[in-house]
């Protein structure tokens, strides 16, 4: 099949496909290793139905993206995709006169082509619950087994079966906790399960069909914190869960998600330490959000408002580079059905030193130590 290919100007050093498409933000594309080409399904423009879409970087100045089944045209699919990587913000820019002002620790810091996706808001809430004490490769299973088992079959293409990702109804009518648990989502099965039944009713209450539309509907009119409350009234979705789907579902770009790996970095780089006085002073704030106050570490959310405060209004950004730096690594499925490790792209950095690992490959007493190595 003959494809049609439309350019995306982006250099390289602002977007990176090896080192964005596969590191922790999304969990479904699939690479080609023959061709070099990313592929997954996505809803294209305002069309309610999934398409199989392709990119590729076989250039420094620009990325390529072509569909199979000719959803829109050229130009739409473009445009699509400029939103999807929010080329809108310029990330070399954002360092040279936000970050590094403000914080001279960013004189150090190279920014590798990381930027982060303003991805669909119902896969990434489902997505993140699934990352809960968790490593990407595990992750990436569990996204891929929800479309292969709840999701509508797309199409076939070079004998890779590609599905959409199941709506809160599909998963709510077709799954349940024990074969979610045989799928091997663990305690996870039941936080989606009630997830999906929560949105179910939620949208029903509001009249709404699709669940991006209701979560962007959620997104838009609520301030942050009382967005956060709302998505933490979910089953299995805490602050850090909450913030990703923030800053990569909702484009809430100055929140800075905290988990270990970033309260490692505040207190390490940063001796972000709360006072009793602030920490009273976070007790306030929330006294009229019951469900934040109960939920939230307020050491760990002393961290997140401070480093927003640091590195202001894509302090969200900021976040996402750093923690590349500290987690590090890509992994994520082939068009074999394996995940693999992969090799970082090593725009200005040393690569580092990562080996083909086949995770499904290796040995059940070895897997748990190289889970707990790569839990994101
Ligand atoms: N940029 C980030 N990616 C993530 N993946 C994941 O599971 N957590 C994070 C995060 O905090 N930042």
């Amino acid at each position: 099949m003959s494809l049609q290919w439309g350019k995306i100007y982006v250099t390289r050093e602002e977007l990176s496909l090896a080192n964005v498409l596969q590191a922790g933000q999304a969990f479904r594309w699939i690479l080609d290793e023959n061709s070099g080409e990313y592929l997954t399904t996505m809803k294209i423009a305002n069309n309610l139905n999934y398409s199989v879409v392709l990119l590729r970087q076989t250039d420094d100045k620009f990325i390529e993206c072509s569909t199979y089944d000719k959803v829109c045209d050229l130009k739409d699919l473009v445009s699509h995709f400029e939103s999807y990587f929010r080329t809108d913000v310029k990330v070399e820019e954002m360092h040279a006169n936000e970050w590094l002002p403000r914080d001279p620790k960013f004189q150090n810091i190279e920014t590798h082509g990381i930027r982060i996706l303003g991805q669909e808001p119902w896969e990434t809430l489902v997505s993140f619950i699934c990352s809960t004490n968790n490593n990407i490769s595990r992750i990436t299973k569990m996204c891929h087994a929800l479309c292969l088992n709840y999701g509508k079959k797309i199409g076939s293409f070079n004998s890779t079966e590609f599905y959409s990702f199941p709506s809160s109804d599909e998963i709510m009518n077709k799954a349940t906790e024990a074969e979610l648990r045989s799928l091997g989502f663990g305690y996870r099965a039941k936080y989606i399960i009630e997830t999906a039944k929560r949105l179910v009713q939620n949208k029903k209450e509001n009249d709404i069909l699709s669940d991006t539309e209701f979560l962007m509907m959620m997104s838009k009119s609520n301030d942050y914190n009382e967005l956060r409350e709302h998505l933490m009234s979910y089953s299995g979705i805490g602050p850090k869960v909450a913030d990703c789907i923030c800053l990569m579902g909702m484009r809430k770009d100055h929140v800075v998600p905290v988990d270990v790996h970033v309260e490692r970095i505040a207190q390490r780089d940063y001796r972000i330490k709360a006072t009793n006085k602030e920490i009273v002073q976070l007790r306030e704030l929330y006294k009229t959000l019951p469900i934040t106050r109960k939920k939230v570490n307020f050491q760990l959310d002393y961290i997140r408002t401070s480093l927003n405060e640091k590195w202001g209004p894509y302090a969200g950004w900021a976040q996402g580079i750093l923690f590349f730096r500290e987690v590090g690594g890509t992994t994520g499925a082939n068009t074999e059905g394996k995940i693999k490790k992969r090799k970082n792209d090593n725009i200005n950095v040393v690569a580092e030193d990562t080996k083909q690992e086949q995770m499904d490959d290796i040995p059940s007493s070895k897997k748990s130590r190289i889970k707990s190595e790569q839990l994101i």
